[in-house]
């Protein structure tokens, strides 16, 4: 697969580091512990030509809870017609085996994935926005303006159902369709989410352009919005670029 996919917060304490490691990054002020969110069955297998068969996906998710991952993305309850690699999301949900402490989200995009998620069983959802006009619409048909008030409904219930919701902000490095994406503008996108209730916000390089430098000053100007705590960064490795931007993130 051509993708690394790592969603990586600071601050929130989920997945300790190796001891031996934790000594290293007090030394050099990163993080002494990070929680990795596994994406793979989800962000992965949503672009593969070839559908990955059910059983495969199941037995998947289940390997990587048993090799201690924390949280596992499962699927996304999306219109088939989009993304018809997630359309067994109901059979992928209803087949994994629930490990003790470990956290399966499901991307939901609408009221009408929040339900079918809920009853597929479901503990915890996302969102996913975006900071960029034509990848909103591009992606989930609807302009960032409607795609918040989408969100605002999945918050509201989610809430009164207790379920955690995280929040994506897409194309928070760079667009496919409008390239250079302003960081005021990913802050902007992010404090909408994180002020309905997202409890945490994952900053997405969706197509993997950023660079140290660009991470940098996104995430200066996120910082000025939301709680360092409640940020993480999901970085593409389409060009060589995710591990260095993730190090910059963690710095
Ligand atoms: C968002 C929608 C559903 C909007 O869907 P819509 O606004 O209803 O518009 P539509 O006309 O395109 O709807 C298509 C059909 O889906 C139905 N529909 C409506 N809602 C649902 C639902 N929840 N589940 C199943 N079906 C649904 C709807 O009723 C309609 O059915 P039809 O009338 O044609 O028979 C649609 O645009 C969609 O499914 N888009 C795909 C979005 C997606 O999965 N993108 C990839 C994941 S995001 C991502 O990868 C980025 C991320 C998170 O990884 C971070 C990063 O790296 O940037």
């Amino acid at each position: 697969m051509s993708l690394i996919l790592l969603d990586f917060p600071r601050g929130l304490v989920k997945y300790r580091s190796k001891v031996g490691i934790r000594k290293e990054y007090q030394k050099s002020e990163l993080p002494e512990y990070v929680k990795i969110i596994e994406v793979g069955p989800r962000d992965g297998l949503q672009n593969e030509k070839v559908i990955v068969p059910t059983d495969i996906k199941i037995e998947l998710i289940n390997q990587l809870a048993k090799a201690g991952l924390p949280v596992i993305e499962v699927t996304s309850f999306v219109s088939s017609k989009w993304v018809p690699q997630m359309a067994d999301h109901t059979e992928v949900m209803r087949g994994i085996e629930r490990h003790p402490g470990v956290r399966y989200p499901v991307l939901t995009p609408n009221l009408r994935g929040f339900h079918s998620a809920i009853s597929a069983g479901a503990t915890e959802v996302s969102v996913f926005g975006a900071a960029s006009e034509s990848f909103s619409k591009r992606n989930i048909n609807c302009s960032i303006e409607e795609s918040i008030e989408r969100f605002e409904e999945v918050a509201k219930l989610a809430r009164n159902m207790n379920i955690p919701v995280r929040g994506y902000v897409s194309c928070a490095l760079g667009c496919p369709y409008e390239g250079n994406i302003k960081p005021v503008k990913v802050a902007e996108v992010s404090k909408r989410l994180y002020s309905m209730g997202c409890y945490e916000i994952s900053l997405a390089d969706t197509i993997g352009v950023g660079t140290p430098g660009s991470m940098k000053r996104m995430l200066e100007a996120v910082m000025k919005e939301i709680p360092l705590t409640a940020l993480a960064v999901h970085c593409h490795d389409t060009y060589g670029q995710a591990l260095a931007n993730i190090l910059t993130a963690m710095q």
